[in-house]
C-alpha cells in the first residue's frame, strides 16, 4: 500500500471540505488514517494471502462442524463507510479432511479486509472453503450492520441484513440445514 500517496489525498480531501490540514488536531491525521487504511484493507496488500491454514485428518468423518458469531469488520465500496457483524460458517468434512479452527475466523477477516459488500464477503468463504477442503457442504451467513443506511443517506438505524449461501449437503438435506439454521439463531420456514 502507497501510505504517502494516502496521506496527500487525505490531505487533499481535509482541504476539499473546508478545514486545515495544518490545524493542530489535524496534522498527524493523514499519517494515522494511512496506517488505518493499512490495516482496513490489509487483504489488498500484494504479500496478503490465505495460505497459512492448516489440514488435518479424522479417521471418521464427523457431521457438521460449525463456527459461530465470528465478528468481522469490512468497509462498503460504495460509501467506504464501515459494515460489521457477525458470520456462521460451517462445512460437512469429506475423507477425514478438517481444518484448523481458528483459520476459519482468519478467512473471514481475510476476505473482509479490502473494500467491498455483503454478498462477496459471504461467496467469497464459499469459494475459499471449497478451494481448500472440497467439502461435501458448506453454509455460511452473515448478519450486519451498514454505516452508510445508517449514518447517512436513508439514515436508519439498527437494520441488519443478512445473507447465506448453502452448498453440496447443506442444499439437498433439509435437516441439516435446519440443524444450522437453529443453531444460529435463524428461523427455517
Ligand atoms: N447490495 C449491497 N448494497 C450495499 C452494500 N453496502 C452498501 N450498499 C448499497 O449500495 C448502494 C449504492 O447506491 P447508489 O445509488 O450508487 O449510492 P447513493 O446515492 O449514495 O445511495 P443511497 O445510499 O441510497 O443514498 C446503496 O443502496 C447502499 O445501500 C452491500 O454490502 N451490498
Ligand atoms: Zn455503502
Amino acid at each position: 500500500m502507497d501510505e504517502k500517496r494516502i496521506e496527500n489525498a487525505v490531505k487533499e480531501i481535509l482541504n476539499a471540505i473546508g478545514d486545515d490540514p495544518n490545524r493542530e488536531g489535524l496534522v498527524e491525521t493523514p499519517a494515522r488514517v494511512a496506517k488505518m487504511y493499512g490495516e482496513v484493507f490489509a487483504s489488498l496488500d500484494e504479500k496478503a494471502t490465505f495460505d497459512d491454514y492448516k489440514v488435518f485428518h479424522v479417521d471418521e468423518d464427523p457431521g457438521m462442524v460449525l463456527i459461530q458469531q465470528i465478528p468481522f469488520y469490512s468497509m462498503c465500496e460504495h460509501h467506504l463507510l464501515p459494515f460489521f457483524g457477525t458470520a456462521n460458517v460451517a462445512y460437512v468434512p469429506r475423507d477425514g479432511k478438517i481444518m484448523g479452527l481458528s483459520k476459519i475466523p482468519r478467512l473471514v477477516d481475510f476476505v473482509a479486509k479490502r473494500p467491498g459488500v455483503q454478498e462477496r464477503i459471504t461467496t467469497q468463504i464459499v469459494a475459499q472453503m471449497e478451494q481448500i477442503l472440497h467439502p461435501k457442504g458448506i453454509a455460511v451467513s452473515l448478519s450486519a450492520r451498514h454505516m452508510c443506511m445508517e449514518m447517512r443517506g436513508i439514515s436508519k438505524s439498527g437494520l441488519f441484513t443478512y445473507t447465506s449461501k448453502f452448498e453440496g449437503v447443506f442444499k439437498d438435506d433439509l435437516e441439516l440445514k435446519n440443524e444450522f439454521l437453529r443453531q444460529t439463531g435463524n428461523h427455517s420456514e
